[in-house]
């Protein structure tokens, strides 16, 4: 559970979705969860294919209504989609007929933020990103780790306390993909702990949430069937992913996707059994 001397920034109150398919058959993405999260808290959703994180993750974002419950975002319920939440896909979320400097100001533009000072904050963020030097390129001109660091920039300049990233990473190679976890938490820790947005990171990749998340959550179809605080300070290097509490963690993440028994029990990690 989220620390309870923050606030509660995502608030979740049995929270459902259906969808009637064309066959007719109705089918419960999202089953009656209810969950916390606290402001700037980075929690990773994991779990199978199809057991609804999208899902969830859309209806945080006033994407899609849920048939049941309630969804709160900083204290307020929400009804459709807000600039206090900014949103990147799997999928490109770049404008591929604007340049990359005004895809990174489009949201601080429609805000009427005046021209010297959005042009100054996404200046920031495409340096942060490391893209300074393609500022005036297309995005066809970019390779796909370079649109995602577009995406990122533009979602960080936007600057809404809540980020939902849905598998942002999951169509990049391995060096690109640790670089951007890098870039992202840079970011997200770069005003110090006070200052951290609230991420939700949906991602089907264990060793993504270890090296990211404060805390897992584990769906199962449609339901939450498990909630892990990971305590290991960042940087997570690959010597942190040996320590015992990450790989009981993983042991449990394994387990809840099927691809190991039963977790591991704690004991056994220390004793220097770990991946035995
Ligand atoms: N628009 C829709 N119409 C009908 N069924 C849908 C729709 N969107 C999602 N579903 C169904 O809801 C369930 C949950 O889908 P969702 O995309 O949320 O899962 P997911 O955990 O994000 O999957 P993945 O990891 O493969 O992206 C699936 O059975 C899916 O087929």
């Amino acid at each position: 559970m989220p620390n309870s001397a923050k606030s509660r920034m995502i608030e979740l109150v049995h929270v459902s979705r259906s969808f009637r398919r064309a066959d007719g058959q109705v089918v419960k993405a999202v089953d009656d969860i209810s969950l916390l999260v606290g402001e700037g808290e980075f929690v990773c959703l994991v779990g199978p294919s199809g057991c609804g994180k999208s899902t969830l993750l859309q209806m945080v974002a006033g994407l899609l209504d849920p048939s049941h419950g309630q969804i709160a975002v900083a204290g307020k319920e929400i009804s459709g989609p807000g600039r206090e939440r900014g949103m990147v896909f799997q999928k490109d979320s770049v404008f591929p007929w604007m340049r990359v400097i005004d895809n990174v100001e489009y949201g601080l533009r429609c805000r009427g933020i005046p021209a010297a000072r959005r042009r100054d904050i996404a200046r920031l963020y495409l340096e942060r990103v490391g893209l300074a030097h393609v500022e005036r390129a297309w995005p066809r001109e970019l390779s796909g780790g370079m649109l995602k660091r577009v995406a990122i920039a533009t979602v960080f300049a936007n600057g809404g306390s809540v980020l939902l990233l849905d598998e942002p990473f999951g169509a990049l190679d391995y060096v690109t993909r640790h670089q951007l976890q890098s870039v992202l938490l840079d970011l997200w820790d770069e005003g110090g702990a006070a200052a951290r947005r609230t991420v939700l990171f949906v991602t089907h990749d264990v060793d993504e949430a270890l090296a990211l998340a404060d805390r897992i959550l584990v769906f199962h179809s449609g339901r939450q069937v498990d909630d892990l605080s990971v305590t290991t300070e960042r940087p997570r290097t690959t010597d942190s992913l040996l320590l015992p509490e990450m790989v009981g963690i993983k042991h449990a993440l394994l387990a809840h996707l099927g691809l190991e028994r039963r977790p591991a029990p704690m004991q056994a990690v220390a004793g220097g059994k770990a991946g035995s």
